[in-house]
């Protein structure tokens, strides 16, 4: 495995994998990584050649307020992890090499990025939807993979993938959960004690609301009733926002099906905010 923290380094490396046309994947990440990322990891090595996992705590896509200084970083707890995953290159700039100068074009997906999370943090799909399309131009990989955990993220990367022709497959993968239900999540690693027992309710108030779906119930209120209640119960928990929204356009909707339907949640424990997501799909499929 190679550590490579330029980009004329990264794109020698794969001069030989280009000249033979072999597959690349990559996954894309802010390191801190864990078994969720290893699934995306995992996927890589067996649908790819060559895999790539880009490790970049991209400061353009957090705001003033936010904990751009606090995440997590750990790089060489992650190159020992993607050794054992072998992952064959890991590609770790620091920022000057990502922004050698203050980038004056930036990508945004217009539909996608100012509701939900967007409204929360706005900019923040600007700043990922820009740092992936450099990741995509410079290490040009056949496939990309990102988790559902993010689901408006993915929902972001797959139009922008679409709206600009890029020839990468974007590949989602489901999230990966610790046993008690809770996202894995680099940021789960800033809970307190008393945080980290409160935070599967996050997951409990999703699986509450999905159990209601699967038992008939199509009313969006009831449906968001049934997950809010559940995450109130909890009072270390404060809850940011919680939405039913359809799958691929991620607007309201006013019931449930045909058409998939994501319920979405964002919940703020001490300083540390969290999101999850679980999809609700009826048998009649999309
Ligand atoms: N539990 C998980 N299951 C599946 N994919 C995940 C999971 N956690 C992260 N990913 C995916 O890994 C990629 C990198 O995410 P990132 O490095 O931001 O880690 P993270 O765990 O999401 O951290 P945080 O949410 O605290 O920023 C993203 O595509 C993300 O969706
Ligand atoms: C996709 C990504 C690596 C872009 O910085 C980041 O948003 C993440 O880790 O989800
Ligand atoms: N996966 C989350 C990226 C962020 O919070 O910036």
């Amino acid at each position: 495995m190679q550590l490579i923290t330029t980009l004329s380094d990264l794109r020698e490396a794969l001069r030989p994998a280009r000249r033979a046309e072999a597959a690349i994947g990559l996954v894309p990440t802010m390191g801190y990584l864990h078994r969720g990322h290893m699934t995306l990891v995992d996927r890589a090595r067996a649908e790819n050649a060559v895999t790539v996992v880009s490790i970049f705590v991209n400061p353009t896509q957090f705001g003033p307020n936010e904990d751009f200084a606090a995440y997590p970083r750990d790089l060489d707890r992650d190159l020992e992890l993607c050794r054992a995953h072998g992952v064959d290159l890991v590609f770790a700039p620091d920022v000057r090499e990502m922004y050698p100068q203050p980038i004056e074009t930036h990508v945004e997906v217009e539909s996608l990025s100012d509701l939900l999370i967007g409204r929360q943090r706005p900019g923040h799909f600007r700043g990922v939807a820009t740092v992936v399309t450099k990741l995509f131009n410079i290490a040009e990989p056949t496939r990309a993979y990102f988790g559902e955990k993010d689901f408006q993220q993915l929902a972001v990367v797959r139009r922008m993938v679409r709206d600009l022709s890029m020839r990468v497959a974007i590949v989602g993968v489901p999230t990966v959960r610790e046993a008690d239900g809770l996202a894995m999540s680099s940021r789960n690693v800033r809970l307190s004690a008393e945080e980290r027992q409160a935070a599967p309710v996050l997951h409990r108030g999703l699986a509450a609301a999905a159990a209601r779906f699967a038992d008939g119930e199509r009313d969006v209120e009831r449906l968001l009733a049934t997950l809010t209640a559940t995450i109130g119960a909890e009072p270390s928990i404060a809850l940011v926002s919680a939405d039913l929204c359809d799958s691929a356009t991620l607007r309201p909707v006013e019931r449930v099906g045909p058409a998939p339907a994501v319920l979405l949640v964002t919940a703020r424990l001490g300083a540390v905010v969290l999101i999850d997501q679980m999809e609700l799909v009826t048998e009649e499929g999309p």
